[in-house]
C-alpha cells in the first residue's frame, strides 16, 4: 500500500493573503479602482483586513465617486483606504513584524501608518501610480524607516471559488 501523498496545488502563504487582500477589494463600491488589503502576523495569522469604502455612518449614496471636479465633489477627501481600514481593523495597534498584503502600493498618507503601525513589509500587487508624488513620498519614507516592499510575483494567475455545493 502507497501513503497517500498531501496535496500539491495547495496555495502558497503569499498567494492565500494577496487573495485575502483582493476578496476584500471586492466590497470596495468605488467604480474605478476597488483596493484590499490584508495584515498577516510573522505566525502567519491574519490579524486584519480592510478594502476602501467612506467612513462609517458616511453613506455611499450620499458622498460622490468622482474622480475629477472641484475636489469636494471628488471621492477623494471622503474614502478610506485600504490600508488605512486595516490597520485599524486590526486585532492590535502594535503590528510590529507584520506583513501588509495590498493590491496597489499604499500612498504617502497609507505609508505614514504603515510605518507607525510597525508593519515591516509590504507585498504588493499594482503599481500603477508609480511616477506620483505620493508614491515618490512613499517609497522615500518606506526607505529611510527600513520598511521593505516587494511586488507579489504569482505563480498562478487566478484562483477559482465556487458557492455551488456537491
Ligand atoms: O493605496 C491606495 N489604497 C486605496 O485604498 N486607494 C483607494 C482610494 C480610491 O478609492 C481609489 C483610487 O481611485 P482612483 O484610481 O480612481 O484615483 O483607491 C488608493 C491607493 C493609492 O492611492
Ligand atoms: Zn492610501
Amino acid at each position: 500500500m502507497k501513503d497517500t501523498k498531501k496535496r500539491q496545488d495547495y496555495l502558497s502563504w503569499d498567494e492565500y493573503f494577496m487573495a485575502v487582500a483582493l476578496l476584500s477589494a471586492e466590497r470596495s463600491k468605488d467604480p474605478n479602482t476597488q483596493v484590499g488589503a490584508c495584515i498577516a502576523s510573522r505566525q502567519n495569522k491574519i490579524v486584519g483586513v480592510g478594502y476602501n469604502g467612506f467612513p462609517i455612518g458616511c453613506s455611499d449614496d450620499e458622498l460622490p465617486w468622482n474622480r475629477q471636479g472641484a475636489f469636494l465633489t471628488t471621492k477623494y477627501p471622503y474614502v478610506c483606504h485600504a490600508e488605512l481600514n486595516a490597520v485599524l481593523n486590526a486585532i492590535s495597534t502594535d503590528l510590529t513584524g507584520c506583513r501588509i498584503y495590498v493590491g496597489l502600493f499604499p500612498c504617502n498618507e497609507c505609508t505614514k501608518v504603515i510605518i507607525q503601525s510597525g508593519i515591516g513589509e509590504i507585498i504588493y500587487l499594482s503599481d500603477k501610480y508609480h511616477e506620483t508624488d505620493q508614491v515618490k513620498a512613499a517609497k522615500r519614507m518606506l526607505d529611510l524607516a527600513g520598511v521593505s516592499y516587494r511586488r507579489f510575483t504569482p505563480q498562478r494567475l487566478d484562483i477559482a471559488l465556487h458557492f455551488a455545493v456537491d
